[in-house]
């Protein structure tokens, strides 16, 4: 694709510049080849202009960046002048791929997109359609599954994935949009049929200045990246869905409104049962009842929203509730792993912010007729402030809490434990999380529940710089088994 092309009309290229032929983008000098358009962005820890040399040695034919910027190039390197150059470059890389499925659907919100994209996906699955989900556990598809670096991919591996995924023959995505994702303008190419918000609570104080700037940066998606007639598929469960539904509304975006108080789909009747739930919801109308087999009354809310985004995606009502019954969950999130030998269940699942821990012990109470046990830890590198407010979630709902290491990063762990130990003084704290499990599971009896929290789907463990293998999901099975074990030797 020529450089002119590349870039559209609201993009002024040199005519000099504009048939030069390109091979490719990359925002990383790493990933720069020859005849590559290297983005140089500013970013949290460098700023892109200083590798502009290095992409160059790599072989760049033009750099993209700021209108500011000091770029110093040779003669033979165009440099192309953006306002905002994330932008810029996410809708290159959609021109510069060209092709992406038919439907394409985006989830925002802090807790609920990974399922949420994951029920989409089933659903349409059900319906007889090619269907694939992206985000935090990676990509599901007809092709199989494979892993994501991010949860949000960067634009340029995004519009890639897109375009693999319609050579694969998939004609509706769900993908995850995260609060990074989002404010870094990585979907700004995404052509987007509908978006969907689940909810907002403390997540990623970090990175967002405040809690209004993360609402912002979730608030994008409609405000800024559903174009003119997409739709919009929001939770009115909380105040923040109900501020998501204005901004959309005022957008003039098709509103489906789900939850409690929606009105597309109205949850009117919910009960537990066994290991999943009797929804009764309100359509069109008509009151469906339906068996959601997933444990976590939070999942009830996710599985409004994924039926909703596919009806705001097109989709026949009656279909995407029936298909609530066949709904398996995310990996990782709150899974059944294993039945200890005093046949306690183990639960393992992602809750990693106050809200998700506070809902997912909630969700597990009524399953523990003895004591309700949770191991958890807080990353590293990020929001320090959510540390003592899960302690707290934690002392308010289990019997014991066993406080340990989930990716402590570059960080101390043991000041991570104690930031999260000032609201939950009572807790046993075990640095390493394998014994931390061991401790926990050997002392469960019958009636007793346990809930892994912190890492869900993850398969390591970062320590420093460097990832080390780890499972939550092995480790409890390898010590299940262990029990099991014992049990048929001794009896
Ligand atoms: C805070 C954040 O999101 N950072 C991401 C962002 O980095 P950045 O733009 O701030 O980059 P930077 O490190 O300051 O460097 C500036 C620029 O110089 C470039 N560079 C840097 C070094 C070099 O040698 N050459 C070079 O060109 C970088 O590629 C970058 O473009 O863009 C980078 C390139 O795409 C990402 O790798 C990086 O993700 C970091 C590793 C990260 O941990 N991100 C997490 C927090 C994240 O994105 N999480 C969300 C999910 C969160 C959730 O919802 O729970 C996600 O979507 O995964
Ligand atoms: N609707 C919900 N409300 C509150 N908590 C939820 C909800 N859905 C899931 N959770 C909790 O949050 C955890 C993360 O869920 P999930 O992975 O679906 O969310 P996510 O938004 O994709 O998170 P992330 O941004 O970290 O990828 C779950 O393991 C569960 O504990
Ligand atoms: N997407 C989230 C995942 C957190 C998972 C938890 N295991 C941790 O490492 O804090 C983040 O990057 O903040
Ligand atoms: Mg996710």
């Amino acid at each position: 694709m020529r450089l002119g092309a590349l870039f559209g009309p609201e993009i002024p290229v040199k005519a000099a510049w504009a048939d030069c032929e390109i091979a490719g983008l990359a925002a990383d000098s790493r990933a720069v080849r020859p005849g590559f358009v290297f983005a140089a962005l500013r970013g949290v820890k460098a700023d892109g202009a200083r590798f502009v040399a290095d992409a160059v040695a790599a072989g760049a034919s033009a750099v993209l960046a700021d209108e500011d910027a000091a770029i110093d190039v040779p003669e033979n390197v165009a440099v192309v002048r953006a306002g905002n150059p994330r932008r810029a470059l996410a809708r290159a890389a959609a021109r510069f791929y060209g092709r992406q499925p038919e439907v394409v659907v985006a989830v925002t919100g802090t807790n609920g997109k990974t399922s949420v994209v994951s029920f989409v996906r089933q659903i349409w699955e059900a319906m007889g359609l090619m269907a694939a989900s992206a985000g935090t556990v990676g990509v599901v598809g007809p092709c199989g599954e494979r892993p994501l670096a991010h949860t949000t991919p960067d634009p340029v591996a995004l519009q890639a994935l897109l375009a693999e995924l319609d050579d694969e023959g998939v004609t509706h995505a769900a993908i995850e949009a995260s609060s990074h994702g989002l404010a870094q303008c990585r979907l700004d190419g995404v052509r987007l049929t509908a978006g969907a918000f689940t909810n907002l609570s403390r997540d990623h104080l970090d990175y967002h200045a405040s809690a209004k700037d993360y609402f912002d940066a979730k608030a994008r998606l409609f405000r800024e990246l559903l174009p003119e007639g997409a739709a919009a598929c929001i939770n009115m469960d909380s105040e923040d869905g109900k501020r998501m539904a204005e901004i959309a509304r005022e957008r003039g975006l098709a509103l489906t409104t789900v939850g409690r108080h929606g009105t597309a789909l109205r949850l009117t009747g919910w009960s537990r049962e066994g290991l999943g739930q009797r929804l009764v919801i309100a359509a069109e109308g008509s009151e469906h009842e339906v068996f959601l087999p997933l444990v976590g009354d939070f999942q009830a809310s996710n599985a409004l929203v994924a039926a909703g985004l596919v009806i705001a995606a097109g989709g026949p009502a009656g279909i995407a509730v029936r298909s609530l019954d066949r709904l398996k969950g995310a990996s990782g999130r709150l899974e059944l792993v294993a039945m200890t030998g005093a046949q306690a269940p183990v639960f393992v699942d992602y809750a990693h912010t106050p809200d998700a821990l506070d809902n997912a012990l909630r969700a597990l109470r009524p399953y523990a007729s003895g004591r309700l046990v949770v191991v958890f830890g807080a990353g590293g590198d990020r929001d320090h402030g959510k540390r003592p407010l899960m302690g707290e979630a934690a002392a308010r709902h289990a019997d014991l809490a066993i406080v340990t290491d989930d990716n402590p990063r570059t960080e101390d762990p043991a000041a991570i434990r104690r930031e999260v130990m000032a609201r939950c003084p009572d807790a046993v704290e075990i640095g390493d999380r394998a014994e931390a499990i061991e401790r926990a599971m050997s002392g469960l009896r019958q009636g007793d529940v346990l809930l892994v929290a912190g890492k869900g789907h993850e398969r390591g463990q970062t320590v420093g710089t460097r990832t080390i293998p780890f499972s939550d999901h092995e480790v409890v099975r390898g010590l299940a088994g262990r029990e099991d074990e014992r049990e048929a030797i001794h009896g």
